[in-house]
């Protein structure tokens, strides 16, 4: 049964990875899971980590990333992911929820679910897309508080608190970076540095800032798509591809729904979606025999 169902690495364990990796020199990548089967074709492919995505998420759920999603909600989608992977899981938990109390109190939530680690944003309630112009930010020793009070919250000294940093798209990027020192003296173990333009920016970035950076690769949006080698050449740490899976999906999604509105058939896109074999091979179907012999006791013809 083991690997069954729930993953076997526990949480405590993938924390240690979560923090050993980002000290490898070695840059952690994170795509988005848009929900647990995701998270696990990220681990079969090699990834390093998985991430949870806060736009994702309230997208999924027919809403725009407002702030709108409440700690429950994400929590709970999150506990599901990391319940079905050997990655650690990083999640995106916006503002904290509310005020520095539920800030901690979100870093307990997520411990019991089994995350590694969250990021923390420095914008006000309620936040935006850090890709949209028009946000704001609270003053930094704000930031610094909700910091601190997640930093303490923390049972597991090697759960990572990640502070994300706004400042650049709003007060330019020598602003964001001494925003970056004083949440790294708060305490934080990680700086993501959202909405940078160039490979200039991110290396200015690194050589003023001592702690771990993740650099946010999200399309569409005000980053260069910058390769995961350069970032690492760089001296980025991490980094995501937060949407990308969804919007890999909905693109794929919206085609196919399109021919079969016109056709009357999905014949035409079997080439492009995963068989069912693929899918069961995924789920791990013929090793749940070993619990049930009814449960897989027939076989697949050709081109399934
Ligand atoms: C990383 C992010 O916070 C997310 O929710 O995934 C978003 C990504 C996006 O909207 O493209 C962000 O604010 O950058
Ligand atoms: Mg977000």
């Amino acid at each position: 049964m083991s690997g069954l169902i729930a993953a076997t690495t526990s949480a405590v364990d993938k924390r240690k990875a979560l923090r050993a990796g980002l000290s490898s020199g070695t840059i952690q990548r994170l795509p988005g899971a848009i929900n647990p089967l995701t998270a696990k074709l990220i681990q079969e492919i090699g990834f390093e980590g998985v991430y949870v995505s806060g736009g994702a998420f309230s997208a999924g759920l027919g809403l725009p990333d407002i702030g709108l999603t409440t700690l429950t909600e994400v929590i709970e989608h999150s506990r599901q992911i990391a319940g079905v992977t050997d990655l650690p899981v990083l999640i995106d938990a916006d503002t904290g929820f509310g005020e520095p109390m539920s800030a901690a109190r979100t870093v307990l939530a997520a411990e019991d679910a089994g995350v590694a680690g969250l990021h923390l944003e420095d914008q006000v309630n309620p936040k935006r897309c850090g890709h949209l112009d028009g946000k704001a930010i609270v003053p930094t020793a704000e930031m610094v508080r909700r910091l601190r009070a997640a930093v303490t919250a923390r049972r597991d000294p090697n759960f990572v608190i990640c502070a994300r940093t706004d400042a650049a798209g709003i007060d330019g990027i020598d602003a964001a970076i001494e925003r970056a020192k004083a949440y790294a003296d708060a305490g934080a173990d990680l700086i993501f540095t959202e909405a940078l333009h160039t490979e200039a920016e991110f290396a200015k970035f690194r050589a003023a800032v001592d702690i771990p950076l993740l650099a946010n690769m999200t399309e569409f949006g005000k980053s260069k798509l910058i390769p995961a080698r350069v970032l690492e050449e760089i001296g980025y740490n991490a980094v995501i591809y937060p949407v990308t899976t969804l919007r890999l999906a909905m693109g794929a999604i919206e085609r196919g729904l399109r021919e079969i509105h016109e056709t009357g058939t999905q014949e035409g896109q079997l080439d492009r979606m995963q068989t069912r074999s693929r899918l069961y091979e995924l789920l791990e179907y013929e090793r749940y025999n070993e619990f049930d012999s009814g449960i897989f006791n027939f076989t697949l013809g050709g081109n399934q």
